[in-house]
């Protein structure tokens, strides 16, 4: 019996149930009364018609990850079987709604007649057999009716019920698809063994007809992962109708040997393949008393030698020690106001101590980790930019700010009517961009890292002396970057050492323009004879949890940090730690690259490590 319960909505049934009840009760209301089962019945059957026409099309109604545990679990052929199952009401010419109107009408109608004839032959004590012409019209009308009836919902019930049940899965299936369901079910879901796609006839090779369906435009090449419910062979297939694209090969760009499921709905659309970027590793870079070994992902040589010897220096020298200054990332939305008067009568609203808590709920309210911290105004004529921080534990937090700061805006719509919303995001915030008020006011994590370098190692280990840096740091990073009126930008090389342990963490890429902002110092020590360097880095954008960083090969690398995923004692204290170790090895990166400079060792050193010495043309 569970199964036609799964099968029609249980409310419409009961509500039908008690409908039924009335009518007995109050046989004046028969008509409408009939009209309002008709109505529920009708919904019914929509749900029941919609179910076999297959008109749901998961992949423009739904999120992708829904519809994929929908399809992803669809049998072979399952859309084509749905489109061709027969109903009895398909044999009437017509349309569904209107014959389940006529007929439950006709039923209820002759139940009605029948029954009200019954009462009075039992009155009057006539017997039963004996029927007048209306009454056998009745009962014809009534059994016809109930045929009908029968034929639409209740040989497909017994249909089901012998063959176990098989349409009972379509249903669920279809349930599927308007339910989310947990996205690791969507990874280890298996792949059907054979697909049935609309439109296409699918031959021998089923892979080179799909591809041909994708390049044709029958199939939407980003619908592949939810109609073959089988990530691998969806970037295959991808792939092959690539190449039959643009006629190029993809010969030399891996497809097997990643988890294509792992970035479904996370990383990355439309995968063909991955590219293989080298790791490599330098350390031990000391710092805070720990050793780190730093993955560092890159394809130019001579970058992780160079952090190498910095570390070294840094180890003999008795290791670095960082401060951690602030810990927030923001995100600023932009608002406009009928008048610059409005703007601002919104702008001490949100600055207004007595809303702070306020505001504070509504954002927290949004995540268990995310915490904020403050809103700085900006205003331009009428238009209002709020920079919101907040603490993201070990995410990096950009969605996690932007669903908190969402829901701010909504709050504030219902007390601010006139406010319109221009968009989330306004870059007063400033993401992926480099601006002034990143570098001044910080963004994720803002950390300062020093270390003092003997004499003895700047010589025996740099090749360079004391003197010699100190001036190039003065003439270079500092004269040199105000000269080119940089933002962030008063340092060597940052963004090499940033960028590639992003890369091999899993961090955001783009996000190096602002995380790489750096001041470096250099200052002279111990009465002027060895070296104190030091990094100020106000803008490190990085998590330990969401993003890249849950793919395998960089969680790897995180673990190779100890800074795997959440920190569950003290949440955020790994992506901390993680922007500590970045600015470590960016401390270690100057002070070679530095010495290299100062000693005129940079171009010879990158004609060793960082220009090939095979024959190019041979290799081309
Ligand atoms: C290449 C070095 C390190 C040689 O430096 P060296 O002092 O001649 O090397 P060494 O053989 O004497 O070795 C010293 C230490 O360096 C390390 N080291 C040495 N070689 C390796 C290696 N193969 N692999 C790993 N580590 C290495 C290693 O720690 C070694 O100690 P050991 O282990 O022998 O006790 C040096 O010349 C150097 O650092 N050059 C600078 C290269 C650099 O920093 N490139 C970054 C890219 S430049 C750029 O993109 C930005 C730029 C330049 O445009 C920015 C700007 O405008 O300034
Ligand atoms: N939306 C945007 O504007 C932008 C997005 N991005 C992208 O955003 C992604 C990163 O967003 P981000 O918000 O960092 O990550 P996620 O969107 O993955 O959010 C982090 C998730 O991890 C959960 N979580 C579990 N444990 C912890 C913990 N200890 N600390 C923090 N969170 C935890 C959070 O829980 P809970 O649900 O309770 O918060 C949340 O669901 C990257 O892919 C990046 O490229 C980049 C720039 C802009």
């Amino acid at each position: 019996m569970s199964k036609i319960w799964d099968y029609i909505d249980c409310r419409s049934l009961f509500h039908c149930i008690d409908s039924f009840r009335e009518f007995g009760e109050d046989s004046k209301r028969a008509l409408p009364l009939s009209l309002s089962i008709v109505q529920q019945m009708d919904d019914m059957v929509l749900r029941k018609t919609r179910k076999f026409s297959g008109e749901m099309d998961c992949c423009s109604n739904n999120k992708m990850e829904d519809c994929i545990e929908g399809s992803a679990s669809a049998k072979p052929g399952g859309g084509k079987k749905k489109n061709s199952k027969t109903l009895a009401s398909d044999a009437l010419p017509l349309p569904v709604g209107l014959t389940n109107k006529v007929f439950f009408i006709l039923f209820f109608t002759a139940s009605y007649f029948l029954m009200r004839r019954w009462r009075e032959k039992i009155r009057t004590s006539t017997p039963l057999h004996v029927l007048s012409l209306g009454e056998l019209v009745a009962i014809v009308v009534q059994l016809a009716s109930f045929i009908y009836l029968l034929g639409f919902f209740g040989i497909d019930y017994v249909q089901n019920f012998i063959t176990g049940g098989n349409d009972d899965d379509d249903v669920r299936e279809e349930l599927k698809l308007i339910s989310p369901a947990p996205k690791e079910e969507v990874a280890i879901k298996p792949s059907p063994p054979q697909v049935q796609l609309k439109g296409i006839s699918l031959g021998d090779n089923e892979d080179d007809d799909i591809a041909t369906a994708v390049c044709n435009g029958t199939v939407a090449s980003y619908s592949l992962e939810a109609t073959l419910g089988d990530c691998t062979r969806s970037a295959r297939v991808r792939r092959k109708a690539l190449e039959m694209m643009t006629g190029r090969s993809l010969d030399g760009l891996p497809l097997e040997g990643f988890d294509y499921g792992s970035i479904l709905g996370q990383c990355c659309e439309l995968p063909v393949g991955y590219v293989q970027i080298p790791v490599g590793v330098a350390g031990p870079l000391v710092l805070d008393g720990l050793e780190y070994m730093v993955p560092m992902s890159t394809t130019e040589g001579c970058l992780v030698a160079s952090t190498n010897r910095g570390c070294k220096a840094i180890r003999m020298s008795g290791g670095a020690t960082s401060v951690l200054l602030r810990d927030g990332m923001t995100r600023a939305p932009v608002v406009r106001f009928a008048t610059a008067k409005r703007a601002a009568d919104l702008k001490y609203y949100v600055e207004d101590p007595n809303n702070s808590e306020k505001l504070s709920a509504i954002f927290n309210s949004t995540s268990r980790f995310a915490r904020l911290q403050g809103i700085q105004c900006g205003i331009a004529g009428r238009n209002l930019y709020m920079r919101f921080s907040c603490f993201t534990g070990d995410a990096m937090g950009m969605n996690m700010v932007s669903k908190g700061v969402q829901n701010v805006l909504d709050f504030l719509q219902n007390e601010f009517l006139d406010m319109d919303v221009i968009s989330v995001s306004g870059n007063f915030c400033a993401d992926k961009k480099p601006a002034a008020v990143n570098w001044i006011e910080g963004r994720g994590k803002s950390v300062v890292c020093e270390a003092v370098i003997t004499e003895e190692v700047v010589r025996k280990v740099l090749k360079t002396t004391v003197p010699a840096l100190l001036e190039l740091n003065m003439l270079k990073n500092l004269t040199g970057s105000a000269l080119a009126g940089a933002i962030g930008g008063f340092n060597a090389h940052a963004s090499n050492i940033v960028s590639a342990i992003f890369i091999a963490t899993g961090q955001d890429p783009a996000q190096n323009v602002e995380s790489s902002h750096c001041i470096t110092m250099m200052e002279a020590s111990n009465g002027g004879k060895d070296l104190h360097v030091s990094v100020t880095m106000p803008c490190i954008e990085v998590g330990t949890v969401g993003g890249g960083t849950q793919l395998a090969s960089q969680a790897a690398c995180l673990n190779l940090l100890g800074v795997k995923g959440a920190n569950t004692q003290s949440p955020g204290a790994n992506a901390q730690r993680l922007a500590r170790i970045v600015a470590g090895a960016v401390l270690a990166g100057e002070l070679s690259l530095m010495s290299a400079l100062a000693a005129g060792q940079l171009v010879k050193s990158h004609m060793k490590y960082n220009r090939s010495s095979k024959d190019i043309k041979a290799i081309s």
